[in-house]
């Protein structure tokens, strides 16, 4: 194996109160190579924490804390914010659940893609504004043209999903962290989407973080899984012998997915352990 693109060693995110302190990340440790990872665990597990804690978007009262946070060789927490900025978006991007905190209100969405390309490739107007409405073809938008000219407010929450897929594609990004970014989709959508991202994956050697609850779609999307449980690791397997998992916490998540083959009146309720967040995180290295 080559190389990783990134290395994470005990990432811990903390969020002070005065009241308390909550441990949201708990020293995680994982290395992702041009492939794509999967996320997988129950809300409140410190998915989306991690993936911002490696973009550095964790705000006060949070605090982050890693022995290392390494992206193709570059020291992420010593970079100052001007040379994040340079990171962010450009070499890594960050496909969020909710588009409303991605687009500007007040600027047009065709806009907005055109200058996420121009702002690192240099480029005419002209030749941003092809490549904005072939992205947007491109995530499946009917009608291009009209969608680059309405402000966020005029489409849809699907659409605005697409659209902001679209913008943090449009770079060409080396690392895409993707936060439930299909959830809001329908299937035909989400099979596009997914198809893009895994184009970019084995075209372009593209790695990726693929943030989920959907443990079917991640051990048929992705390459392996990461299951997270009270901000630590409890497990890491190869995406297609995550039907063999041994943690039983995994166990029980796969135990209450609803299957389609196999329907039964109920299903099983995860029974959990305090000891799942007392053990030793498991590392996932490549
Ligand atoms: N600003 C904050 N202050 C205090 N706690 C926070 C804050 N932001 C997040 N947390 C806590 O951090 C923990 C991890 O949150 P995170 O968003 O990473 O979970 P998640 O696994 O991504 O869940 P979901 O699937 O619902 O998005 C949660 O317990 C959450 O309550």
């Amino acid at each position: 194996m080559n190389k990783p693109l990134l290395e994470v060693e005990d990432l811990r995110v903390r969020f002070h109160s005065k009241r308390k302190t909550v441990e949201a990340v708990r020293g995680i440790s994982f290395s992702v190579g041009r492939e794509r990872i999967g996320i997988v665990g129950e809300s409140g597990s410190g998915k989306s924490m991690t993936g911002r804690a490696i973009l550095r978007l964790i705000r006060e009262p949070g605090e982050v804390q890693a022995r290392k946070i390494l992206f193709d060789g570059i020291d992420l927490q010593s970079l100052s914010e001007k040379e994040m900025r340079a990171i962010r978006g450009h070499r890594i991007s960050l496909v969020m659940q909710d588009p409303k905190f991605s687009l500007n209100p007040v600027m047009k969405v065709g806009h907005q893609i055109g200058e996420a390309y121009r702002v690192h490739n240099r480029s005419s107007k002209a030749e941003a504004k092809k490549r904005a409405l072939e992205m947007l073809e491109a995530v499946q938008i009917r009608n291009p043209e009209r969608v680059y000219d309405s402000y966020p407010h005029e489409v849809s929450g699907g659409m605005g999903q697409r659209i902001m897929i679209a913008m943090m594609l449009i770079p060409e990004p080396d690392l895409l962290i993707a936060d439930e970014p299909t959830s809001a989709l329908d299937v035909t959508v989400q099979m596009r989407v997914l198809q893009i991202m895994d184009k970019l994956v084995r075209d372009r050697g593209m790695g990726l973080i693929f943030i989920s609850h959907d443990l079917n779609l991640v051990s048929s999307f992705c390459d392996r899984v990461i299951i997270m449980y009270g901000g630590r690791i409890v497990e890491t397997c190869k995406a297609d012998e995550l039907q063999q998992a041994k943690h039983p916490y995994t166990r029980g998540l796969l135990a209450a997915m609803p299957h389609i083959s196999s329907p039964c009146e109920r299903l099983s309720v995860l029974e959990r352990d305090p000891k799942w967040q007392e053990e030793a995180s498991v590392d996932a290295f490549i």
